[in-house]
């Protein structure tokens, strides 16, 4: 049974509970570029408190540089290291664990996230942004240098794309088709769209097949590095998310506790859904309600 929180005392004891707290962002934080009302105050709390903040999100489209100046802009203090994402994941896999060869180059159906990451790691990448635009019902010619296909959130993506990653999964042997996460959608001007599982939902058809890897929450890759990184007390650490199949999920099998905000995707009747099997240890209305007075 998940406990909401609702009076001041509640809260306070959440807040003693934790030095450590791993935030989601989209849904959590802000929508977009409109940050929830509060939320500023609230993280100037955790730090004034002296405690550890990082920042865990699925969202692929910006660099760890450019998130960086997204929190300027919004006003929430944040420094590069405290900040994670399913694009650093997914360029992290590629270059240490799948050691992805240098003649080799990754197709991209996704935003300038990936192909900034991508190529801090010196990795060879094609398409992106670069695909924007009209297909012509022009002939896709094979690429057999590309060894790779990274899926994310593309909100430009368009046939050409689908096409090319089509082709190369389909002609270069050993060609890997990876995700970056599989958010089904996420919260943006008041409402959802189709999130970056949505956005490989068609290839996943096209090719019959599923991805061999995917890289954001609720797998566990942001999270062994976090804890391999910071050394931190899994007992003192809560993961603050919006979605049960990714963040909360994320939580619970990293074991840390969590805490459900219903700023995002989920609502309370989700949470509290017999069906529901992914049971965060806390939920609140929003994060901003840690600076309500008593
Ligand atoms: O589909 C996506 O990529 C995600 O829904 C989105 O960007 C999630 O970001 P998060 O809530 O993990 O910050
Ligand atoms: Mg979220």
């Amino acid at each position: 049974m998940s406990l909401k929180l609702e009076s001041f005392l509640e809260r306070k004891g959440f807040l003693e509970k934790f030095d450590n707290y791993l935030f989601d962002c989209d849904g959590v934080l802000w929508e977009g570029d409109h940050v929830f009302p509060g939320i500023i105050e609230a993280m100037q709390l955790l730090r004034n408190a002296g405690k550890k903040v990082f920042f865990v999100t699925n969202n692929s489209t910006k660099s760890r540089e450019a998130f960086l100046q997204k929190f300027k802009k919004l006003g929430i203090e944040a420094n590069l290291d405290e900040i994670f994402s399913s694009a650093v994941a997914t360029a992290a896999y590629l270059k240490h664990i799948l050691q992805f060869p240098a003649d080799k180059k990754v197709y991209i159906i996704g935003m300038s996230g990936i192909q900034h990451e991508l190529e801090a790691m010196d990795i060879r990448c094609c398409g992106g942004e670069a695909d924007n635009g009209p297909f012509d019902n022009e002939i896709v010619k094979n690429d057999p240098e590309v060894g790779a296909v990274v899926v994310g959130l593309d909100t430009q993506v368009n046939y050409k794309k689908y096409n090319k990653a089509f082709t190369y999964l389909r002609n270069n042997t050993g060609c890997y088709f990876i995700m970056t996460n599989q958010d089904s959608t996420f919260p943006v001007h008041g409402t959802l769209q189709p999130g970056a599982g949505s956005i490989a939902a068609p290839l996943i058809t096209a090719l019959n097949r599923q991805p061999d890897a995917i890289l954001g929450k609720p797998a566990q890759n942001m999270m062994d590095t976090i804890f391999a990184e910071y050394k931190l007390d899994r007992e003192r650490t809560c993961m603050i998310g919006d979605r049960l199949d990714t963040d909360i999920d994320f939580g619970l099998k990293g074991g840390v506790e969590t805490l459900c905000v219903l700023t995002g995707v989920t609502s309370e009747e989700e949470i509290l859904s017999k069906e529901n099997n992914i049971v965060p240890t806390y939920y609140i209305r929003g994060f901003a309600d840690f600076v309500v007075e008593p």
